[in-house]
């Protein structure tokens, strides 16, 4: 109440449709809202209900059928491919899935390699801390294929927090680490939304995920569900 919160992210009229005619698919319909820096907004929602799909257009990876993307005031889709590129380096860290480690790279290089794309510098301190919490101490010199696929997905979100981007967008992070690291990982997370008021938008089916973010935005076929 009166304090001055800073908007990071605004969806406008957000749209993604599929196929046409009697194949269309509406994956995320007419989507408003806006979450505040520092904010831990998790999106909820059964499968098929495109969670995925918005994240993909928040993170300037997928182009809307309609509206708009807002990232610090820049409307990402009205960038040239290659500005908005380089707009989504600087700002964004994704913990997907489908972003795999470099095969020819060990897992410390892997992860400081983004840094150096950047020109940012390392922080070590921060790079062990990563490493203890990912279970990863005695795995850095190894290459992704010496590990299981949990401890591949543990490597992508070291990378993603290494960076320290102002925004990062996970896609089901705690999906495939198992229970414990899961919950490691959502207090790491906390912690590091409070040290460096990062933003978060996390899409999850875990349900102690959700409950620990400061906000819900629950879809169902493409649109937000009040309440
Ligand atoms: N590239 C695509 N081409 C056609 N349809 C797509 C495409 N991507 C997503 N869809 C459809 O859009 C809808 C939403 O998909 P999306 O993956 O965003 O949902 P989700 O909530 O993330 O699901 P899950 O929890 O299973 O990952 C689904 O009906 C899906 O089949």
């Amino acid at each position: 109440m009166g304090n001055l919160e800073k908007e990071v992210i605004r969806a406008e009229r957000l749209s993604k449709y599929y196929g046409d005619g009697e194949a269309l698919v509406k994956s995320v319909d007419h989507v408003d809202f806006s979450i505040n820096k520092g904010e831990i907004t998790a999106i909820v929602g059964k499968s098929g209900s495109g969670k995925t799909t918005l994240l993909h257009m928040l993170g300037g990876l997928e182009t809307p059928t309609q509206g708009k993307v807002l990232v610090d005031g820049v409307s990402l889709y009205d960038l040239r491919d290659s500005r908005r590129t380089k707009f989504r380096r600087e700002k964004i860290g994704f913990i997907f899935q489908k972003f795999q480690l470099v095969p020819e790279m060990t897992i410390r290089q892997n992860i400081r390699f983004p840094l150096d794309v950047a020109g940012k510098t390392l922080d070590l301190q921060l790079e062990e801390e990563l490493a203890e919490l990912l279970d990863l101490k005695d795995r850095m010199g190894f290459y992704p294929h010496q590990l299981s696929g949990g401890g591949q997905q543990r490597a992508a979100i070291a990378r993603a927090l290494l960076m320290r981007p102002e925004i990062i967008l996970a896609d089901e992070p705690t999906g495939n680490i198992g229970e414990a690291a899961g919950r490691e990982l959502l207090d790491f997370i906390r912690r590091s939304n409070e040290r460096y008021k990062q933003t978060f938008v996390i899409v999850t089916h875990d349900m102690s995920a959700a409950a620990s973010a400061h906000r819900m935005i629950h879809l169902r076929d493409g649109r937000i569900e009040e309440g």
